[in-house]
């Protein structure tokens, strides 16, 4: 039988980052399963039927889906592994998964901007750009996005670091300069090997984004 846990993931993908994150800060060891996902194993038709999609974490032969469901699956299941990802206090836990839920949003923009083109993609610039905003108000003067320490809603946000340069690039934005706040947050998440371990380069990033869209474009 496979390990006790199984990571079904892409390499590419911000959302299996999110789960790679938390597995990482939790030190829970897995079996690293990369997908194709032009040609899904069978085992993911398995074991995500409803969206076949990647991340899928399997936990003794069970699926757990949807990133940031997962993640918050990870802090329950090692709990009493240091450190805690969600805050116990329910109304700080319910502003954590406030801030994970909005930053899908910018998720969403941030992916039209890199298959669209003209309005479309304009409209979509907007929406980035108005959510990173958001953010950078959201921080403030605190280190991290829900307060004093490194959590839910900074793992869901910071893999997006890793498609900056391929935004700027695309896009024709400027992230560094606008979102001084936002840029140092990422520096700081950086520092944790548990992140800058689970985000590619994004160069590569940058290289795998220009191939894909020559094939969709
Ligand atoms: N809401 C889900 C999104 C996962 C997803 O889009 N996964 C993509 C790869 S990353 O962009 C995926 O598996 N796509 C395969 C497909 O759409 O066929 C989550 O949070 O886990």
């Amino acid at each position: 039988a496979g390990s006790e846990v199984e990571l079904l993931d892409f390499w590419a993908s911000l959302f299996g980052m999110r789960v790679r994150i938390a597995l990482a800060e939790k030190g829970v060891q897995y079996d690293y399963k990369e997908e194709n996902l032009t040609n899904k194993s069978q085992l993911l038709l398995e074991m995500n039927p409803v969206h076949k999609k990647i991340p899928v974490l399997i936990h003794y032969g069970k699926p757990i889906c949807e990133s940031n469901i997962i993640v918050q699956y990870i802090d329950e299941v090692w709990q009493n592994k240091y450190p805690p990802l969600l805050p116990s206090d329910p109304y700080l836990k319910a502003q954590a998964r406030f801030w994970a839920d909005f930053v899908d949003k910018i998720y969403d923009a941030g992916r039209r901007i890199l298959n669209t083109k003209g309005e479309e993609m304009e409209k979509a610039k907007t929406e980035f750009i108005d959510g990173l905003k958001v953010l950078e108000g959201q921080l403030g003067e605190k280190p991290y996005l829900t307060g004093e320490s490194f959590g839910y809603a900074d793992i869901a946000m910071v893999p997006l670091y890793c498609r900056f340069y391929a935004l700027e690039m695309i896009g024709k934005m400027n992230i560094e300069k606008e979102y001084p706040k936002l840029i140092a947050w990422v520096k700081r998440c950086m520092e944790r090997e548990s992140v800058s371990k689970s985000l590619p380069d994004p160069h590569k990033v940058y290289e795998f984004l220009l191939e894909r869209q020559k094939k969709i474009r």
